[in-house]
């Protein structure tokens, strides 16, 4: 299955779920792999026929900065509804990390895999 990737994609947003969280913006790290054959694209040298990973971060990055989640599982559900929707990704594995919750922890989160991979990706 081919995919394009986001590594440690960096984001600012309000998240967590004690009353101090709700008045900062904290650190999200993301990682993401986005099912999509890469073949088309390849052949044609035409990023029109791949997932522009550019644009992809953008989104994720104006997405992050208007939600005000209380959960990292709600920001993680919610957002591979949203890269599952508007670009068409059949299947996808996200990664979310909070750096800096658990202080004896390099960092905690949840991983989730959403959707099916379909035939050829
Ligand atoms: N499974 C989760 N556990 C916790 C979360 C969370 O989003 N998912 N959040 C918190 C607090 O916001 C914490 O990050 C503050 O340090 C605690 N546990």
């Amino acid at each position: 299955m081919d995919c394009v990737l986001i590594e440690s994609l960096e984001l600012e947003t309000v998240i967590g779920v004690y009353d101090w969280e709700r008045t900062i913006r904290q650190c999200l790290v993301l990682d993401l792999e986005l099912a999509t054959d890469i073949r088309p694209a390849a052949a044609d040298d035409d990023l029109t026929k791949t997932l522009d990973y550019a644009a992809i971060s953008q989104r994720i990055q104006h997405f992050a900065d208007e939600h005000d989640f209380a959960l990292v599982e709600t920001f993680a559900e919610r957002l591979a509804e949203l890269l599952m929707t508007e670009f068409s990704v059949p299947w996808l594995r996200l990664t979310l990390r909070k750096p800096g919750a658990v202080p004896a922890a390099a960092a905690v989160g949840v991983r989730i895999e959403r959707g099916t991979p379909s035939e050829g990706t």
